[in-house]
Parts: structure tokens; C-alpha cells; sequence
């Protein structure tokens, strides 16, 4: 039974949603949301929890609804990732201002603007008690940002990645499309990928569930949600092995 309050997890990935930045805006970074959001970093980590972030840019660009228009996928998808690189330059300037020490990597080499992605160097951050911001995707066309969080995940020895995004949870259908739809408060991999819930990719699952590295998803709008994950309340939907 896990201390009321008490993270238990000492190193975590969260997935924050670059849709979820917009707030109620059309387009773009809301600075309210994103302050928000600063906030409930910022009480997980005042409790000495180890922070990876894997942003996302649906935002601003998403590489399908550039194909959609005719334009080359996989222009698109890169033109994604750097949608993703503008997000994590804005969190982490918005750590910054909130006094909280973070770095952004990024999957693309752009080098005079963020550090590339160097595995070693990213959990010696974290040791340090710095956020890691991991921009620009796997750094692969035909991916998802839910996919690099697995892979990051793993590769940082994360003990759960969390998805946080618009939906308080993984559901039996798409909420927004379907009133009906019920939230599951568990659900394994195996379920979620055969019942092809849309919520995150079958990549992402299939990497995680391979890696058993368990995911919770749940609200960004909800305050405290966060905090109440790391501390293994229930909140949101739980995918485990
Ligand atoms: N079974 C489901 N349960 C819950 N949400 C679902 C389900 N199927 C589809 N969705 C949709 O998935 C969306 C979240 O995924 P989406 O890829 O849009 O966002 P994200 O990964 O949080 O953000 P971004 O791609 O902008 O980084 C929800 O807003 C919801 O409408
Ligand atoms: O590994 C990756 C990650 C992302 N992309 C492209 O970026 C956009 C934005 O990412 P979201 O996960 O949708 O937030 C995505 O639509 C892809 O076009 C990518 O190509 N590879």
C-alpha cells in the first residue's frame, strides 16, 4: 500500500500533449496552459522524482494532415518533428522562468539551437535532478511522439511512462466521438492493441508492453492528476503487461 502523497516512482517519462498546449486557443502555445502545466511538473519533481518529457506538436503540425493535402509524408512527418522541437524550446524556457533547471534534446541534429539526444548524458541529467526534454520525435518519419515516449522510456530505464493528454483515460471508443464510451481504469496491452483503441499507437503499445513498461493515461486539465499517479492513486487508465 503505497504512503499517502509519496511518489512511487523514482524516475518517470511523462508524454504531454502538444495538442493539450494550445488551452483554448486554435493554433499554437497558450502561455496559461503552459504555465499550468510548469506547475504540475513542478510538484512532482519537488518530491525528487526523476522527470523525461516527450513532447508532442499536433499543435502546430502533424505530418497526415500535411499529406492529406498532398504534400510528401514524410516532409510532412519532419516538419512534425520540428513542430515538436518549438515545443520543448517553449517548455523548457517556461521551466526556466519558473526557476526549474531542464534541457532540451533533440532526435534531429540542429545543434545551434538544441543539444542532440546523447542516451548518457540524459540520465546523468536526470541524476543531477534536471528535466529532460526529448524534442524531435524518434527522429524517423512514419512515427508518433506516443512512440518515441516508449522508446525513451526504455531507454532511460523509466518505470512507467505517463500520457498526458486530452481525455481523462483510455476509453472504449473515442469519447469525443462516441457519448456512450466507458473509461477503463485497467487494461492490458494485449486488450488495448486488439482492440485497436486509438488513444496511442499499436507501436507504442506493442514497445512498451515488450519492454513491460507499464502507461497511465490521463488528464492534463485535471488539476493534480499528475501528482496523483506518481503517487499510485488511482487516476486515469493504467495499461500493464
Ligand atoms: N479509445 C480511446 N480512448 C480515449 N481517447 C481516444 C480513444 N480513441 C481515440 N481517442 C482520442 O485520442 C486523443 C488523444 O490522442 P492524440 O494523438 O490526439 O493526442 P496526444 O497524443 O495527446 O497529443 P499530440 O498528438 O498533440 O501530442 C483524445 O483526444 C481522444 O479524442
Ligand atoms: O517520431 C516521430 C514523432 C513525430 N513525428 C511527426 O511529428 C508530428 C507531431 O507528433 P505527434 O505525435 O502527432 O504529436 C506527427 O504527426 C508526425 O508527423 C514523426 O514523424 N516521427
Amino acid at each position: 500500500m503505497p504512503e499517502a502523497g509519496k511518489p512511487v516512482y523514482k524516475r518517470i517519462l511523462l508524454k504531454l500533449s502538444g495538442e493539450a498546449l494550445m488551452g483554448d486557443d486554435a493554433y499554437g502555445i497558450n502561455g496559461a496552459m503552459l504555465a499550468g502545466i510548469v506547475a504540475e511538473i513542478r510538484s512532482v519533481a519537488e518530491l525528487g522524482v526523476e522527470i523525461g518529457v516527450v513532447i508532442g506538436g499536433g499543435n502546430i503540425f502533424r505530418g497526415m494532415a500535411g499529406a492529406s493535402t498532398g504534400m510528401d509524408r514524410a516532409t510532412a512527418d519532419y516538419m512534425g518533428m520540428l513542430a515538436t522541437v518549438m515545443n520543448g524550446m517553449a517548455l523548457s524556457d517556461a521551466l526556466r522562468q519558473a526557476g526549474i533547471n531542464s534541457r532540451v534534446q533533440s532526435a534531429l541534429s540542429i545543434e545551434q539551437v538544441v543539444e542532440p539526444y546523447i542516451r548518457g548524458k540524459a540520465i546523468r541529467y536526470l541524476e543531477e535532478g534536471r528535466i529532460v526534454v526529448f524534442a524531435g520525435g524518434t527522429g524517423n518519419p512514419f512515427f508518433t511522439t506516443d512512440t518515441a515516449a516508449a522508446l525513451r522510456g526504455s531507454e532511460i530505464g523509466a518505470e512507467i511512462v505517463l500520457k498526458a493528454t486530452k481525455v481523462d483515460g483510455i476509453y472504449t471508443a473515442d469519447p469525443k466521438l462516441d457519448p456512450q464510451a466507458t473509461r477503463y481504469t485497467r487494461i492490458s496491452f494485449d486488450e488495448a492493441i486488439s482492440r485497436n483503441l486509438r488513444i496511442m499507437d499499436a507501436t507504442a503499445f506493442a514497445l512498451c508492453r515488450d519492454q513491460r513498461l507499464p502507461i497511465n493515461v490521463f488528464s492534463i486539465f485535471k488539476p493534480g492528476a499528475l501528482k496523483r499517479v506518481v503517487a499510485g492513486e488511482d487516476e486515469g487508465t493504467f495499461v500493464h503487461v
